[in-house]
């Protein structure tokens, strides 16, 4: 949903590291409406997850969302350049707490907060043993 490059309603997200930081510059089209002209602010909360994920990649760290936390300050508008930036604030055993920035030219349009939480790949592979044991009991 986030960044893959085979998903037609994905937001394909491409993301760099600046830094500490990653960096990505996105514009919003009409998949992804809300109300007419405005992004669905669940679309903007999707590619601030992902953003997210991608920080985590470059610790070198296997984590997932435990908790998001949005704050649309303003309308993110479809057909928009915006730049979205996300940092990690701080390391708490297991936890990362994570902050996110959108923005066009100097305004900031959302702000984010996360905590993520380290998994080893069991996390991953149980989960996808579950779905297919679903799938087949269908
Ligand atoms: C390929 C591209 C991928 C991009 C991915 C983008 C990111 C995603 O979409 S991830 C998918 C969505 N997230 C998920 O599916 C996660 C589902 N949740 C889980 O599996 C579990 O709750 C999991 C693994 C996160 C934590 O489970 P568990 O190990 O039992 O955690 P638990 O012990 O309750 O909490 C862990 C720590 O977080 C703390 N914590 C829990 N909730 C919060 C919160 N809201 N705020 C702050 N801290 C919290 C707990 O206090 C605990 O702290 P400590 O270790 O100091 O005691």
């Amino acid at each position: 949903m986030g960044c893959g490059p085979d998903n037609p309603h994905g937001h394909h997200l491409q993301v760099r590291r600046d830094g500490q930081d990653v960096v990505a510059e996105h514009v919003f089209d009409e998949r992804h409406v809300g109300a007419p002209g405005i992004a669905h602010g669940g679309a903007v909360a999707t590619v601030i997850d992902d953003l997210f994920g991608f920080l985590l990649y470059g610790m070198g760290s296997l984590g997932v969302t435990r908790s998001l936390q949005m704050d649309y300050r303003a309308p993110v508008l479809l057909g928009r350049n915006y730049i979205l930036r996300a940092r990690l604030v701080e390391r708490d055993g297991r936890k990362m707490h994570t902050a996110a920035t959108v923005a066009h030219e100097t305004n900031f349009v959302a702000t984010a907060r996360a905590v993520f939480v380290a998994v080893d790949l069991g996390h991953f592979t149980e989960a996808l043993s579950s779905a297919d044991r679903d799938r087949s009991s269908r």
